[in-house]
């Protein structure tokens, strides 16, 4: 059976409806080539068909885009660039033919999705939150290759469609509507009728509305020329040279300005060579991890009870992130308990000024904001809560109060109601000590800021049930996150492989190693911030207060640099109270370093370390402190530790994770970093023993 079915209806329109046998969403295959090209053909020869509406047979999907998996399959660029070539080819068709074709667009259109539709003569989109459109190959370290480089510049204007190109980031109906990347926008039940109609009309030449501002950067080529080396500028100072794909994106929207065959050759091109590209490689293995999590429960055969409504203790930053995405992603009920008004106002300001920032936008309407924050709601007491079939609590780190706040919620709510902690120090089993329902009890554990960071750790202790944790996983994923199971234990999986790689960075810089070249050798190395912007972000207290935990559990590997302590006697909290490493006076606040820090710390800055070591000493202990977590199975295996890692701290993705590089690195070659460490430096480097035995095996990780 094919993908395609060709409908021809009495009024001389065709519906072509794609409906790819056995997947749950459309993808664009190589395989289709022969058939697409035969109801090309057919379409073509038929006089009696004036136009054609290109629909998908899925329920709530247009097209994902191309089929990630065929590109693995590629064994060289030539091939890729071939393929990138053959598809637009068949899109440059149907654009070329003399009928009309409308695409009629529900749900996501992505990636080659997207550029089919761009091919059509007209779009029409669903009003539904379920339609997005967007060319997210950049996230798959690729560019658009089936025409998407050349096609959305000449419908929307080269500076929108590259700022599309270069986050990846897909917009929603309203905001594809605004941007004239679709011509209408209709409620679903109306959609194909709506195709129809636009099919029955002549192809128009689009005239595309430009405000002054991008007339006169856009229409010259002066304009143009300014408006490329900016756009290059920015990204390199974003990607730091790490990602090939963005700039390659800019080539092939620069080489298609003045002649478009040139464009669309230089994106098959470019196409091919990323395909091949190791980046692209890591990236794609994300998308693969990532997809498989979305269908596992945390843990097999365990259904999860659908969590109908919840409630937040303490209404700080994370009680209002929390809230927000339960309001938003989730769409459940959530109910801040604080011991203080303002706190309760606080977390509900927090998700208003979110999204009245998307209303003033235009990007959602003011009655879908109130509906979202209708779902808040606030108390002092416990009242409202004895339905609460979760209760998340985001209060102050202290195990005594986290005991009373599970004593409370065994008093107030139901049997099986959930007592999620988001402690991101306090080992869960501590407090569950004294639950009555400990199996009730687990870890939840957001990462700063909840709205942006996509991670969430779910901690079982000893007697957590396994409904809990299916329960738990479920919800973390309805609030948009990606969740990974993991062991109890001090610093849980993300701060414990973070927390011995700030700590050397700290070292180094009481060795003399000036801040700043340690944060930016980082940075080159692909952290989004290096370690010292990062203690000023969360908080040096914050940060720094997990380290006698983790010391507690795990011994003098978890040593940090003493003179930290000085950091905390001057009061030196970081960005929040405008005093950390940083310097938060001056005109450009944050960027440089505060050069007081180093009297304070009794440094004399001078640079002893290259960027080489100051990565690989840093790296390797995050590294060596990932395949111990492994070893004793506080992740489960090395694809939760990469994507933990990954969206949880920023380890750079397009390395794939702390495994992956590993498996990239050589894990010989990483124990014999590690062991040249432990010998001309400190014992803390002394390798896993699962890498010990994996060298000796010749074994990788993957
Ligand atoms: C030449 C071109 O320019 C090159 C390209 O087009 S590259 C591809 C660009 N497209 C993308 O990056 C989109 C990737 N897909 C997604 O982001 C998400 O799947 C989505 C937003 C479309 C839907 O998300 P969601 O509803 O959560 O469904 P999700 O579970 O991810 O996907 C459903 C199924 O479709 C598959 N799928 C989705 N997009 C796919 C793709 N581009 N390639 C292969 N499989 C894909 C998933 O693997 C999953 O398969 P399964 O049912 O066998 O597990």
């Amino acid at each position: 059976m094919g993908a395609f079915t060709l409908q021809k209806r009495e009024d001389g329109i065709a519906i072509l409806t794609m409906d790819v046998p056995g997947d749950s969403m459309n993808t664009l295959k190589a395989d289709f080539g022969d058939e697409v090209t035969a109801i090309l053909d057919e379409i073509e020869n038929d006089d009696a068909i004036r136009g054609v509406v290109v629909a998908s047979g899925k329920k709530d999907s247009f097209v994902a885009g191309a089929d990630v998996t065929m590109l693995a399959a590629c064994n060289d660029a030539d091939e890729a660039e071939e393929l990138s070539t053959s598809g637009q080819r068949l899109f440059d068709r149907m654009q070329d033919m003399k009928k009309t074709f409308v695409a009629a667009i529900h749900g996501p259109a992505l990636g080659g999705g997207l550029e089919l539709a761009l091919a059509c003569h007209y779009r029409v989109c669903s009003d539904s939150p379920k339609t997005q459109l967007g060319l997210p190959e950049v996230q798959l370290g690729l560019l658009p290759g089936s025409g998407g480089t050349q096609r959305l510049p000449a419908l929307i204007g080269i500076q929108q469609a590259m700022k599309m190109m270069l986050t990846g980031a897909p917009v929603r109906a309203k905001q594809a509507k605004k941007y004239g990347i679709v011509d209408d926008m209709v409620p679903q039940s109306i959609l194909l009728d709506v195709a129809i109609e636009m099919a029955n009309k002549k192809i128009s030449k689009r005239v595309l509305k430009k405000d002054m501002m991008a007339k006169a950067l856009e229409n010259t080529s002066f304009g143009r020329n300014i408006l490329f080396k900016k756009a290059r500028e920015q990204t390199l100072s974003k990607t730091l040279g790490n990602y090939p794909a963005p700039m390659y994106i800019i080539d092939c929207i620069e080489a298609g300005t003045n002649d478009s065959r040139k464009g669309y050759a230089t994106e098959a091109r470019l196409f091919g060579q990323l395909v091949m590209t190791p980046e692209s490689k890591q990236l794609r293995e994300i998308f693969f991890a990532t997809t498989d999590m979305k269908k596992e429960s945390g843990v097999d055969g365990v259904a999860a009870v659908k969590v109908k409504k919840i409630g937040v203790l303490g209404g700080g930053l994370m009680g209002g992130g929390i809230a927000f995405v339960t309001a938003t992603k989730a769409k459940v009920p959530a109910r801040i308990k604080d011991i203080n008004p303002n706190g309760i106002a606080g977390a509900i300001r927090y998700s208003y000024d979110i999204l009245n920032k998307k209303v003033k936008k235009r990007f959602m309407l003011k009655t879908e904001m109130q509906k979202q924050l209708s779902l808040l709601s606030g108390c002092l007491d416990y009242s409202g809560y004895q339905n609460n079939d979760m209760v998340i609590e985001a209060v102050f780190e202290d195990v005594k109060l986290k005991q009373k706040m599970v004593a409370d919620i065994e008093e107030h709510c139901n049997e099986h109601t959930v007592f999620a902690s988001n402690t991101s120090s306090i080992p869960i089993a501590e407090i569950a000590a004294e639950a009555k329902r400990p199996e009730n009890v687990v870890g939840l554990h957001y990462f700063s800021p909840v709205d942006k960071m996509p991670l969430a750790e779910v901690i079982p202790h000893a007697k957590t049930s396994d409904q809990t944790i299916s329960t738990t996983v479920e919800f973390a994923k309805r609030q948009g996150k990606t969740p990974i199971v993991v062991k109890d234990g001090a610093g849980f999986y993300v701060n414990r492989i973070l927390a011995p790689y700030v700590s050397e960075a700290g070292f180094m810089a009481i060795e003399g190693q000036p801040l700043d070249s340690i944060d930016k050798a980082l940075m080159k190395f692909g952290f989004p911030v290096g370690p010292f912007k990062l203690l000023d972000e969360v908080g040096i207290d914050v940060g720094t207060k997990i380290i006698p935990i983790l010391k507690g559990q795990f011994g003098e590997r978890f040593n940090a640099p003493e003179a930290f302590d000085k950091l905390l006697e001057n009061d030196r909290k970081g960005k929040k109270n405008k005093s950390g490493f940083y310097d938060y006076d001056a005109k450009n606040a944050g960027k440089h370093i505060d050069d007081s820090v180093y009297r304070l710390l009794g440094i004399t800055p001078e640079k002893k370390f290259s960027a080489d070591t100051v990565v690989e000493r840093c790296v390797l202990m995050m590294l060596n402190e990932a395949a111990l977590c492994l070893q004793e199975e506080v992740i489960r295996n090395p694809r939760d530790g990469d994507i933990g890692a990954i969206f949880g701290i920023g380890f750079p993705p397009f390395l794939g994770g702390p495994f992956r590089y590993m498996d990239t690195l050589g894990i010989e070659h990483v124990v014999s970093r590690l062991e040249h460490y432990a010998e001309t430096y400190s014992e803390k480097y002394q390798p896993a023993e699962i890498l010990l035995t994996m060298c000796k095996e010749g074994k990788s990780f993957y």
